[in-house]
């Protein structure tokens, strides 16, 4: 099947770049939200802890070029664009620049591999918005949901494997492997997407990769390690139920049960995102410290090449019928209903 893209486009969610940006960043990614002023405050901390730069957008970059490299290893010419939802590059900006470039028909990469409104949906919005703005867009197609691709599974387990031997011999066949993802509202997760038997899209893709990866450490290893699914970066109303447990609280239950050592999976992130070298590398490391478990966490895919060799084959067969453009129906990734704020 001849190649129907003259571009890929990287849709990225951005992040400030020095300390002035950080608080013009939190109102790009909360305005209309309802995030208590606390909370902003809290997580404005966070990046001036890191000088008031994101990792987020250099990662970005390193991917951008890890793709570029990629296609001309495969000998496909294509220009790869990035923008972003919250920061500069700006999508809106990104797509007037393709437009001017004669751009027709690009395939979207969006650095975010489960469903739900807030890693999908909101991309197909922003994606649609910036379309509406843009005289002579070009028309442009985002790929599924990626958590179940093989070049993403096996950066994760290949990455947990490399975690597991930074443990002592002794402690490593009894670690417990603690995946982690980004918390979501419960409505949220509700409306992510039926899967049989009831709950939502974005908790059940979790689940079966966290089984997965298990599955393939063991065959691997030799190891079934038992294995946890939880999460970090809770924001929103302290009354609106989001996903649990929290990272800390369950560091601490596991503690409790007599386990000695952990390797904490980031599951949920395609690079070393804030919530990743803060709510994990920081505070979740602090708190395994404080009590005296051996925590090691585990990388993430970034530029690993089977991870940017799944990105570019989704890119190149998004146009095709069948499983790999699959996924986004109309049932999938809901826009957000009042329930889920
Ligand atoms: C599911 C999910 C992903 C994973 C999918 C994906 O990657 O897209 C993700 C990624 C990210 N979230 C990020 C940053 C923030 N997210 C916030 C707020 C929120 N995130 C939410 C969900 C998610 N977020 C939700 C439901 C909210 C509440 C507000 C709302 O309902 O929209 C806030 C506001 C402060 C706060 O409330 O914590 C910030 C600053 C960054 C950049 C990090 C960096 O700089 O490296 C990244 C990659
Ligand atoms: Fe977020």
């Amino acid at each position: 099947m001849p190649n129907p893209y003259d571009a890929i486009l990287l849709l990225s969610f951005g992040g400030p770049e020095k300390p002035e940006d950080v608080v013009p960043f939190l109102e790009n990614v909360t305005r209309g939200r309802g995030i208590p002023r606390e909370r902003l405050e809290v997580v404005g901390e966070h990046y001036f802890l890191f000088g008031g730069k994101s990792p987020i957008n250099d990662q970005n970059r390193a991917l951008l070029a890890a793709l570029e490299a990629d296609l001309a290893d495969a000998g496909i010419d294509l220009p790869v664009y990035w923008g972003n939802r919250n920061w500069a590059p700006y999508l809106t900006d990104v797509v007037r620049q393709m437009a001017e470039d004669g751009v027709r028909r690009a395939a979207v990469v969006a650095t975010s591999a489960y469903s739900s409104w807030s890693s999908c949906r909101q991309y197909l919005d922003n994606l649609e918005a910036a379309v509406a703005e843009v005289p002579g867009a070009p028309v442009l197609e985002k790929v599924r949901p990626y958590f179940d691709h093989p070049g993403f599974v096996d950066s994760v387990v290949d990455s947990t494997l490399r975690a597991l031997d930074q443990l002592a011999e002794e402690q490593r066949a009894a670690a417990r492997l603690v995946f982690v993802t980004h918390s979501i509202p419960d409505a949220m997760n509700e409306e992510s997407g039926p899967v049989e038997g009831g709950g939502g899209a974005y908790l059940a893709q979790h689940r079966a990769i966290a089984d997965v990866v298990t599955d393939l450490v063991e065959a691997r290893t030799g190891v079934a390690h038992e294995h946890d699914l939880v999460f970090c970066s809770r924001s929103g109303s302290p009354r609106t139920p989001w996903l649990e447990p929290d990272v800390n609280d369950h560091l601490e239950a596991v503690h409790g049960e007599g386990v000695e050592a952990v390797v904490l999976v980031p599951v949920g992130f395609v690079s070393d995102h804030m919530e990743v070298v803060y709510d994990l590398d920081t505070e979740a490391l602090a708190t395994a410290e404080r009590l005296g478990l051996r925590a090691v966490r585990a990388g993430t895919p970034g530029t690993a090449p089977g991870f940017v060799a799944a990105l570019r084959e989704l890119a190149l067969r998004r146009a095709e019928p069948g499983a790999l453009r699959g996924y986004c129906s109309t049932q999938c990734c809901l826009p957000r209903t009042a329930a889920a704020r």
